[in-house]
């Protein structure tokens, strides 16, 4: 099935998004679209997918104009699109979600039953078929909404070839997965391209990937088509070349080195929970960054909460500045001086329906006056401190209609604005382009030269071993081993147990 899109137009409250994008993407072939955050990549997909309306320009199935007014006409036409976030069903399991889809997808969270009487023996044949298919293993009967971000987007995945997709477009579908699953993510889709014929797109923020896993990329700026051009001829710095416009900064910024008589401002020791997280034993010095390598699942993300008095521990201690902070609460740790940049920002970082500045404002004044309306004098001084300099871009509009790099950027701006002592940061550049990647980096950087004491999980193994001063790497809930920044992403990988 061939899918060109022409002449596609969008604008939001008259800022154009997509100026005149064409694009023909072929069934058997794996289509890369790369851009900086913002660039109109998602909505491009969107409007593919019948998620969005395009001003203008249309979308031909197979030579004919074809009318995709809502994302049950795409999936009737063969198309089907796979978020960051999951669209899914929570309320309901995971097979439903899967055969239910012609009825459930985006917009329809009630998950009506709109095929009438199912088959359940039938559907947990065609369920066990589709898993060895994809290789997934997930339990048809969990509920949907239980399920962890990187397990939603499978269940997205079954439900698009479970209606028989034709196009599957997938939106940044590795940002959340660790190296070994985001490969055989990308082989799956290279072999339902080859085996199945079906067209895959690929939008990405990771250009290797982009370029081992692609036929062919198409490069956006500014909402406008650059360029699109076999993947065998270009490079990674051609790609960035065409995505910015101009050079990139890729290099991790070096750390300052951290002064001997500085204090340890987080204190961690015996800290367990459940199989979680085991004994884990942790010093951050002001000024220190100390990187948490590890699988998803191996308790990094669980400690930095464990920390931040988010969950309670059943065991352990955790001091900040020397003062106990053990199973508090995160108001008490935010009192102590901790911050912490979740890893779920639509979850759990940003009130969607504000603005940006609203959610800085907010951040940014004493707790007992966020209730209510927020003064416009502290969302302007938020938006000239923090959210120019970020560049987040529309910071007035609803943190939802904002890109994911801007939206990351705003969460992280909400914590700059209290100016902590300590910084625990998760995942901190999911989702963010390269420009946006350095920024970020060197803001982490910047904050830790000033002082502040940085506990930075990710599962880029580059990223940690790039920016942090040492790396701890977890395995299974526990402390598994210790690197010098400069050790090799491979040494840490195989701590890691990840090679
Ligand atoms: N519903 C909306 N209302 C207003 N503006 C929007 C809306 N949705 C998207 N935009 C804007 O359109 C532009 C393109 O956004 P889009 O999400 O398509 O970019 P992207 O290339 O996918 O970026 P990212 O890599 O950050 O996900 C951005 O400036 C974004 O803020």
């Amino acid at each position: 099935m061939d899918v060109a899109l022409q002449g596609i137009r969008k604008s939001y409250g008259g800022t154009a998004v997509l100026h005149e994008v064409s694009l023909t993407l072929r069934g058997g072939r794996v289509h890369g679209i790369v851009g900086e955050n913002g660039a109109g990549k998602s909505t491009l997909a969107r409007i593919m997918c019948g998620a969005v309306a395009a001003d203008s320009g249309q979308v031909a199935v197979d030579g004919e104009p074809a009318a995709i007014r809502s994302p049950r006409d795409a999936l009737r036409r063969g198309i089907a699109l796979v978020t960051q976030e999951g669209a899914i069903v929570p309320g309901l399991s995971v097979a439903d979600n899967v055969f239910l889809g012609g009825g459930v997808s985006l917009g329809d969270r009630r998950g009506r039953r709109v095929r009438g009487l199912r088959d359940p023996a039938g559907d947990r044949r065609r369920f066990g078929r589709l898993a060895a298919r994809t290789g997934f293993s997930l339990d048809p009967a969990a509920r949907a909404g239980d399920l962890p971000l990187v397990h939603r987007q499978q269940v997205e995945i079954l439900r698009a070839l479970a209606q028989g997709a034709r196009l599957i477009a997938l939106d940044e579908p590795t940002a959340l997965l660790p190296a070994p699953a985001a490969e055989r993510l990308l082989r799956l889709a290279r072999d339902l391209a080859e085996r199945d014929g079906i067209a895959i797109v690929l939008i990405s923020h990771r250009l290797d990937e982009v370029l081992s896993a692609c036929d062919s990329v198409t490069v956006l700026r500014d909402g406008r088509h650059v360029t699109t051009a076999p993947a065998a001829e270009l490079t990674p710095q051609a790609l960035l070349r065409a995505m910015v416009g101009r050079p990139v900064e890729t290099l991790y910024p070096e750390p300052a080195p951290v002064p001997d008589d500085a204090p340890v401002v987080l204190a961690v020791r015996g800290l367990s929970r459940g199989r979680a997280v085991r004994d884990v034993r942790l010093e951050v010095r002001a000024g220190e960054i100390v990187g948490l390598a590890g699988l998803v699942g191996s308790g990094r993300s669980e400690t930095l909460r464990l920390v931040f008095g988010a969950d309670r521990p059943d065991a352990g201690e955790v001091t900040i500045l020397g003062r106990p902070a053990t199973g508090g609460s995160p108001a008490h740790a935010m009192g102590l001086g901790a911050a912490l940049v979740p890893e779920s920002r639509g979850e759990q970082g940003l009130v969607l329906v504000r603005s940006a500045a609203e959610n800085l404002a907010m951040a940014s004044l004493p707790r007992r006056r966020r209730l209510g309306f927020v003064r416009r004098g502290a969302e302007r001084r938020a938006v000239r401190a923090v959210a120019e300099p970020l560049g987040i871009t529309g910071p007035h509009r609803p943190a939802w209609t904002l890109s994911g790099g801007s939206q990351q950027r705003s969460v992280f701006g909400k914590w700059l604005v209290r100016s902590p002592r300590l910084l625990l940061v998760d995942e901190p550049t999911r989702g963010v382009d390269v420009a946006a990647k350095a920024q970020i980096h060197r803001l982490i950087a910047d904050l830790a030269a000033r002082g502040v004491a940085v506990l930075l999980a990710s599962s880029e193994v580059e990223e940690v071993l790039g920016l942090a001063h040492r790396v701890l790497v977890m395995r299974d809930g526990r402390i598994a081993g210790e690197f010098p920044r400069g050790a090799s992403a491979e040494d840490v990988l195989t701590r890691a147990g990840l090679r």
